[in-house]
C-alpha cells in the first residue's frame, strides 16, 4: 500500500484535465482551469448559472478551482443527454456492459495515484488512505460488473402449461448527489451499481470537492460507455434541487446530512421517485474488559481518525466497561498523540486538513462546549500549524480524546463530523446496550472482544445497519451499506444494491384459451 514519492506523475489524461504541469502535481502549486461540467461525453462550460462556487485545497487555504453553478437548463441539458444514452445502455446485454464497467476498473487502477493525488489535494485526507479509497472505488466497479452478467429474473410455473416470468429492468435516468469526505468513492458507490443495471446517471459532486468525478467521468467515457451515460453538473442547494425534481429523473442517490436527506427525500415524494438516504450517525463502539487490547485501540483509532474524522460511520461513543478504563484511555491518548498531521501529500502524513475553515472553527466550537459541560480534554482538541510556511493557512486541528463524558452531552449527541472521540465508561453488557442504541442515528456500530457469543449478542441487539465485530471502518464492497433510523435507507455495494436501482416486471403468459367472467 505504500508508494515511493509523494508526487504523483501525471498522464495526458489529467494533463488535459487540470493546469499544472507534473513538476508542480504537490500541496500548493495545483490549479483547474478546464471546465468541471461533464455532458454527452466531454468537458462543457454550463450553459446557464445558478451562482458561482470556489473550490479550495484544504493544506493550504488556496482556491484551486472558481467554477459556475449549474442552472435549469444545464440540469434539464445533462438529464437529456443521460436519456438519449439510457435508450442504447439499456439495450445492451449484461455481459457487454460487464465488459465496459471492467475497462472502467482497470483505467482506475492503472491511474489510481493521479486520482488519488487530485483526491488528496481537494479534499484533504492523506495520500495514503486517498490511494485506499480509489481501491475501494475500481473494487466496486469490478464488482458491479460481475453482477451486471448474471442478473436474472424467474419463471414461473403456473397451472395448464401457463407461466410467469420476472424482469430486472433499469429505472432510466438516476441522480446521484454526493457529500465532499469521500468524494470519488461515493460518484463510484452510486455509478457502478446504476450502470451495471442499465441505468444512466447525473452526478452531483458537494461544491467543495467538484473535480474527481470528472475523472470518472472521462474514464467512464474512455471505457467505451456511450456519450451523456454519466454526466456531471456542478453546484450547491440550487442545483441539486434541479435535478430532485426534474420530471424525467426516476431515482435520486444521496450521501450527505439528515437535514438535506430530508429535504431530498421531499422533494423525491413529489414525483413518487425512489430514494436511497445515506446519512450523518453518532456511532457507538463498545470496548468489553475481556477485548485484545491492542486491537480495541487501533480499533478506536480506525473508528474516530480517518479523513480527519469526517467519516459518517466513525464510532466516535468509545463506551470501555470500567475494569480496563484507565489502561485503555492512556494507551488510546498515547497512540493519538503520535499521529502525523501535516501535508496531505507526504506519504507519512496520517492526518491532513479538515475541508475548510467554517468546519473547522464548527468542530473546535463542539471541543469548547464539550468542555463548559464537563468533559476532560486529554489530547488535542486545539488547531495546528504545521512547520511547513506554505501550510500556515490550511485548516489543521489535533485529534482530540474526551473523558469525563456523560450521555446527555453535546459532543456524545450530536455529530460532530471531526477527529473527537469521547470515552464513557460502563459496567453491564445490558446497560451498554441500552445507551448505545439511545440516538436517533442508526448508522453503524462495533464490539470487541473475546467471547464470541457475546459478540453475536450484542451486533443482534444493536440499532445499526452495519456492525463490526473485532474491527471498524473496513468496508469490503461485497458487503452492503446504510443505515436504520435517521442514519437512512437503501444499501450502498454488495448483491442487494443492485435492487435499489432496478425494478421487477412480471410477465404472465396464458398458453390456453382465455376464461372469461362475462
Ligand atoms: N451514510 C453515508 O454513506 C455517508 C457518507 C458520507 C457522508 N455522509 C454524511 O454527509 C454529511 C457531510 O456531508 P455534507 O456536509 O456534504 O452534507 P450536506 O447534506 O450538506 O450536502 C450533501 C450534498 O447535498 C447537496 N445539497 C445540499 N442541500 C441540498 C438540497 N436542498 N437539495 C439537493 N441537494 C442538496 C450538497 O450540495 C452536497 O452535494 C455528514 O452528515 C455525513 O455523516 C454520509
Ligand atoms: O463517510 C462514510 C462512509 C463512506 C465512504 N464512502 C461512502 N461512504
Amino acid at each position: 500500500m505504500f508508494f515511493r514519492a509523494g508526487r504523483a506523475a501525471v498522464s495526458s489524461f489529467l494533463r488535459s484535465v487540470l493546469q499544472s504541469p507534473v513538476a508542480t502535481m504537490s500541496t500548493g502549486t495545483f490549479v483547474v482551469s478546464q471546465p468541471l461540467n461533464y455532458r454527452g461525453g466531454t468537458r462543457v462550460e454550463p450553459a446557464d448559472a445558478s451562482g458561482t462556487e470556489k473550490a479550495f485545497e484544504p493544506a493550504t487555504g488556496r482556491v484551486i478551482a472558481t467554477f459556475t453553478c449549474s442552472g435549469e437548463k444545464e440540469v434539464n441539458l445533462a438529464v437529456q443527454n443521460a436519456k438519449a444514452a439510457f435508450k442504447i445502455w439499456s439495450q445492451k446485454s449484461g455481459m457487454e456492459r460487464c465488459r465496459i464497467l471492467l475497462e472502467a476498473a482497470r483505467i482506475i487502477r492503472e491511474r489510481k495515484d493521479e486520482i488519488a493525488t487530485v483526491e488528496c489535494i481537494n479534499n484533504g485526507k492523506s495520500i495514503f488512505e486517498a490511494r485506499l479509497d480509489i481501491d475501494t472505488s475500481w473494487q466496486c466497479l469490478e464488482y458491479f460488473a460481475g453482477l451486471a452478467a448474471s442478473m436474472a429474473g424467474e419463471h414461473i410455473q403456473l397451472p395448464g402449461g401457463s407461466f410467469g416470468y420476472t424482469r430486472r429492468e433499469p429505472l432510466g435516468v438516476c441522480v446521484g448527489i454526493g457529500a465532499w469526505n469521500y468524494p470519488f468513492q461515493i460518484a463510484s458507490w452510486k455509478s457502478a451499481p446504476a450502470l451495471a443495471c442499465g441505468n444512466a446517471m447525473v452526478f452531483k459532486p458537494s461544491p467543495f470537492t467538484p473535480v474527481s468525478a470528472l475523472l470518472l467521468a472521462e474514464i467512464y467515457t474512455e471505457a467505451g460507455v456511450p456519450p451523456g451515460l454519466f454526466n456531471v453538473v456542478q453546484g450547491g442547494v440550487a442545483t441539486g434541487q434541479f435535478l430532485c425534481q426534474h420530471h424525467d429523473v426516476a431515482k435520486v442517490s444521496f450521501t450527505g446530512s439528515v437535514p438535506t436527506g430530508m429535504k431530498i427525500m421531499e422533494m423525491a415524494s413529489k414525483g413518487v421517485k425512489p430514494v436511497t438516504l445515506e446519512l450523518g450517525g453518532k456511532s457507538p463502539l463498545i470496548i468489553f474488559s475481556d477485548c485484545d487490547m491492542n486491537n480495541a485501540v487501533k480499533g478506536a483509532l480506525m473508528a474516530n481518525f480517518l479523513t480527519q474524522g469526517q467519516v459518517c460511520c466513525n464510532g466516535t461513543r468509545v463506551f470501555v466497561q470500567k475494569e480496563i478504563l484507565d489502561k485503555f484511555t492512556e494507551e488510546v491518548v498515547k497512540q493519538t498523540q503520535r499521529i502525523k498531521i501535516g501535508d496531505p501529500l507526504l506519504e507519512d502524513t496520517r492526518m491532513g486538513p479538515l475541508i475548510n475553515r467554517p468546519h473547522l472553527e464548527r468542530v473546535l466550537g463542539f471541543v469548547k462546549v464539550a468542555k463548559e459541560q464537563g468533559a476532560k480534554v486529554l489530547c488535542g482538541g486545539d488547531t495546528y500549524v504545521p512547520e511547513d510556511p506554505k501550510l500556515k493557512d490550511g485548516y489543521y486541528m489535533r485529534p482530540c480524546v474526551l473523558t469525563n463524558c456523560r450521555d446527555d452531552m453535546t459532543c456524545v449527541k450530536e455529530e460532530i463530523f471531526g477527529p473527537v472521540m469521547s470515552i464513557l465508561p460502563f459496567d453491564t453488557e445490558a446497560e451498554v446496550l441500552e445507551r448505545a442504541n439511545d440516538t436517533t442515528f442508526g448508522l453503524a456500530a462495533g464490539v470487541f472482544t473475546r467471547d464470541i457469543q457475546r459478540a453475536h449478542r450484542v451486533v443482534a441487539e444493536l440499532q445499526a445497519g452495519t456492525c463490526f465485530i473485532n474491527n471498524y471502518n473496513v468496508s469490503p464492497v461485497e458487503l452492503p451499506f446504510g443505515g436504520y433510523k435517521k442514519s437512512g435507507f437503501g444499501r450502498e455495494n454488495g448483491r442487494v444494491a443492485i435492487e435499489y436501482y432496478s425494478q421487477l416486471k412480471t410477465v404472465c403468459v396464458e398458453m390456453g384459451d382465455v376464461e372469461s367472467a362475462f
